[in-house]
């Protein structure tokens, strides 16, 4: 089973994540950006403040591509729980913004960018969507590069909430805003019922 955490910068994934790994030790525990050479040019690339929007978007996807090959398919082959920090959404709900805000003549970018992904990604059984104000995310995130901005942010949920729209019942919202006891404690009762525990 493939469980994902998505949200904005500064949401509290990596804090559940980490979390998790006491919970689920014989889990398969990932996350893109991967630290292959793919993840480490997506890093470079969101550093860069004039990367091309286009050139972004497919390295992430290369990202993804040889996450999926190399990392998560072999783990479900295994019969493995998979939990990875951020995966397509985070394409779809980031990049659909800076596609939207760049001078790429696409007209829908969240839709172009999951079908790019429908001709060969892999699904998450579910998503666990941390929900956190933009503002209160990019202060958490430090304001450090050009995704932790409340603006940015604010069109990235909004791309988060067209999703969960077209998907409910993939998606468990968790209210990010609580403490990280009582979010991760929520976090861990809805991954117990979606592992059937
Ligand atoms: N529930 C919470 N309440 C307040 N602060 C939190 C909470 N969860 C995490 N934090 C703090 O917010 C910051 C960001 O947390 P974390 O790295 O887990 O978020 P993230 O979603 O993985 O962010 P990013 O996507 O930028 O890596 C950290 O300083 C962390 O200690
Ligand atoms: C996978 C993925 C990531 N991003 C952005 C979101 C964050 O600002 C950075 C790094 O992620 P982290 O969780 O803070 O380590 O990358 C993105 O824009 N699109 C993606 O597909």
């Amino acid at each position: 089973m493939l469980i994902t955490l998505e949200g904005l910068d500064g949401s509290g994934k990596t804090t559940v994540w980490e979390a998790l790994h006491d919970v689920y030790p014989d889990a398969t525990f990932t996350r893109e950006p991967t630290d292959s050479w793919y993840g480490e040019a997506v890093d470079r690339s969101i550093a860069a403040d004039d990367a091309d929007p286009l050139a972004e978007l497919f390295l992430l996807t290369a990202d993804h591509a040889d996450h999926l090959s190399g990392t998560i398919e072999p783990a479900l082959a295994d019969g493995d729980l998979v939990v990875s920090d951020r995966y397509s959404d985070s394409r779809f709900a980031y990049q659909a913004a800076t596609l939207a805000a760049s001078d790429v003549d696409i007209d829908r970018p969240l839709e172009y960018i999951k079908g790019i992904h429908a001709a060969f990604s892999r699904p998450p059984d579910a998503t666990i969507y941390l929900d956190l104000d933009a503002r209160e995310a990019a202060e958490r995130a430090g304001r450090t590069n050009k995704f932790e901005q409340d603006g940015y942010l604010a069109a990235v949920r909004k791309n988060y909430e067209r999703l969960i729209d077209a998907e409910p019942d993939r998606f468990v919202r968790v209210d990010a805003s609580r403490s990280p006891e009582a979010v991760i404690a929520r976090v861990e009762e809805a991954l117990a019922e979606l592992v059937g525990e």
